[in-house]
């Protein structure tokens, strides 16, 4: 079966109109084009940036027909929640999403009309979990410098007060090329031991991934736009830039900021985002199919072909949702020059251990820790999930005892060296180590209650350098080609629960016309 990628047009089928993503939509995020208001819309890939799709889609005004496709046998994806007999919730993926910006606001606004205002569990700025991050080196918890005191006086592991890389960054000239490893980028504007501690940290606390491979225009875009517009990164954080406080802040968002959330999670676990947004699609009319893996994808005559096991569906529009790999695997050989492009956006793997304690106390509270890739690549960090959400340990063993939840979270870009292949690793290494870094650095040495291995394979997508350049080639590819097609998720412009369902809003703004409500 031949599909219509290349740039031959059937007589039959005369290019629709394009809704560029450019001037006056006010929306960035979402790759793709789209014909006006297409009647029937393929949603493909069940995870939060598709439900987010549905739920945009079944709100509009004269929504089209929307139907879902996904591989597996549940929605959510990633947003995994686990619910103990005791009533601990145990999070196998995402724990915390953060309020701030036009992007958590309308993640909130999302959260209240979906029911779940009632159900929210937040962590102010005040509090410990929002305060205290450390770092593990050289077998001791150091804390992340924080405050004046961080800024005057070298603390360790840093050999100098933070006021010296703060001056490098002043007073160094911004970078001209068009993209560089989160690395380097922070070791030309603050020093060695940034790059080396910090932001290696940082890059394994969120991508799971390796500083040096990473790009800090795709990972961090706030810090690449800072140096560029303002000459320094501190300066242009400092600083106030345009856009960003976009749109009436209501309702949650309000709340959220009254109340000086810094990240929020819920009472049944983020998985239960995921089930009330199929709760909430379904009866106005998205058809949600499971089991349902797209296995081939190509676009003839003006319209969609699906093919998934066994059947094969027509849309006038599709919403990819997927990982790129896997929208990569469901074109035609026509559609190699996309293909190519998707394929170069690899993911990392993560196992999570889920650890519960009896009566153990923890030495140091806060967020939890990190571990540089210099002191272990193999341990990206442990949460401290019981501080920021004491909610979710469930009833203690004894009455008036304490259960303490802690995740470790192991691999990353280091999986392959660490473990070997994802597929293959036996749970019980990965607990043996997850144990043993639980004893090491936090001197709890006791058997758990419960323990939960998972290792999620490919779950966190890697901006690698040139990241941008393989987005606007896919961009142009879509658009030369006039195909009805969306790219949302993970996979291109922020990989954070909050990025997805923006992605996914921004995307079905295009193929309506208009930004859907609010
Ligand atoms: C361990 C971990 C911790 C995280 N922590 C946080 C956090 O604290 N805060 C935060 O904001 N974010 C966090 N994230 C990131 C965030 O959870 C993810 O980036 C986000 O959930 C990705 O959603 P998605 O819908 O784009 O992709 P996915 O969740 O990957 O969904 C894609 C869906 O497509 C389906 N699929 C695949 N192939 C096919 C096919 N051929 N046909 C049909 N369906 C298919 C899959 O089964 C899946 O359901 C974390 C992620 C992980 C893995
Ligand atoms: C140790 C590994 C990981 C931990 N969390 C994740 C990994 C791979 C995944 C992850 N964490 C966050 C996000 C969303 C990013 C966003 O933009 O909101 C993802 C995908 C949140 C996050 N976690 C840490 C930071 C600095 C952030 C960014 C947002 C924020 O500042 O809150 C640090 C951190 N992550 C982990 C630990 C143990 C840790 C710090 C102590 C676990």
């Amino acid at each position: 079966m031949r599909c219509s990628f290349p740039l031959v047009r059937l007589p039959s089928a005369p290019p629709l109109p394009l809704i560029s993503g450019g001037k006056g939509r006010g929306q960035s995020g979402g790759l793709g084009t789209a014909p006006l208001m297409p009647a029937t819309v393929a949603v493909v890939g069940g995870g939060i940036s598709g439900l987010a799709a549905c739920y945009h889609l079944v709100r509009a005004p004269r929504p089209p027909k929307v139907v879902l496709l996904e591989a597996s046998g549940r929605f959510g994806g990633w947003l995994q929640s686990t619910r103990s007999p005791e009533g601990a919730v145990f999070e196998h993926g995402p724990r915390g999403v953060r309020p701030a910006g036009p992007a958590g606001a309308q993640t909130l606004h999302m959260v209240s009309e979906l029911g779940l205002a009632g159900d929210i569990l937040a962590v102010p700025r005040e509090h410990p979990a929002a305060r205290n991050r450390f770092l593990y080196l050289g077998g001791a918890l150091h804390p992340l410098p924080s405050g004046l005191r961080g800024l005057l006086r070298a603390v360790p592991p840093f050999s100098r007060a933070l006021l010296w890389n703060a001056l490098r960054d002043l007073l160094t000239p911004a970078g001209t090329g068009p993209d560089e490893s989160a690395h380097g980028f922070a070791q030309r504007r603050f020093g060695p031991e940034v790059a080396e501690l910090a932001v290696d940290s940082l890059c394994r606390g969120v991508f799971a991934g390796d500083s040096r491979a990473l790009s800090v225009r795709s990972c961090f875009p706030a810090l690449f736009q800072a140096e560029r517009q303002r000459g320094s990164v501190l300066l242009g954080l400092a600083l106030p830039h345009g856009g960003g406080g976009a749109g009436p802040e209501a309702g949650l968002a309000r709340r959220a900021r009254a109340e000086r959330w810094s990240q929020w999670s819920l009472r049944d676990g983020m998985e239960s985002l995921a089930r009330a947004l199929v709760a909430f699609v379904s009866p106005r009319g998205a058809e949600l199919r499971c089991h349902s893996p797209l296995t081939h994808l190509c676009h003839r005559r003006g319209r969609w072909q699906l093919t998934v096991p066994g059947a094969t569906l027509t849309a006038d529009h599709v919403v990819s949702a997927l990982p790129a790999s896997a929208l990569a695997r469901a074109l035609p050989a026509e559609a190699e020059p996309l293909a190519r492009e998707l394929r170069a956006i690899p993911a990392a793997s993560v196992a999570v251990v889920n650890l519960q304690y009896e009566g153990a106390t923890l030495p140091v509270t806060g967020f939890g820790h990190l571990v540089p890739s210099s002191e272990d690549p193999a341990l990206l960090g442990i949460v401290y999930d019981s501080v920021a959400f004491p909610e979710h340990d469930g009833t203690p063993a004894t009455p008036g005892g304490t259960s303490l939840r802690l995740t470790v979270m192991l691999g990353g870009a280091w999986f392959q060296q660490s473990f070997g292949d994802p597929a293959l690793v036996a749970p019980e290494l990965l607990l043996s180590r997850a144990r043993a870094a639980v004893s090491d650095h936090l001197g709890l040495a006791g058997t758990p209650r419960n323990a939960i291995v998972r290792v999620q394979q490919d779950c966190i997508p890697q901006y690698t350098l040139g990241h941008w350049e393989r987005l606007e080639r896919i961009q142009r590819f879509l658009k030369e080609q006039q195909l009805p097609l969306s790219l949302i998720g993970a996979s291109y412009s922020g990989v954070s629960v909050n990025d997805c369902i923006a992605s996914a809003r921004a995307a079905v703004g295009k193929i309506l016309g208009s930004p859907p409500e609010p």
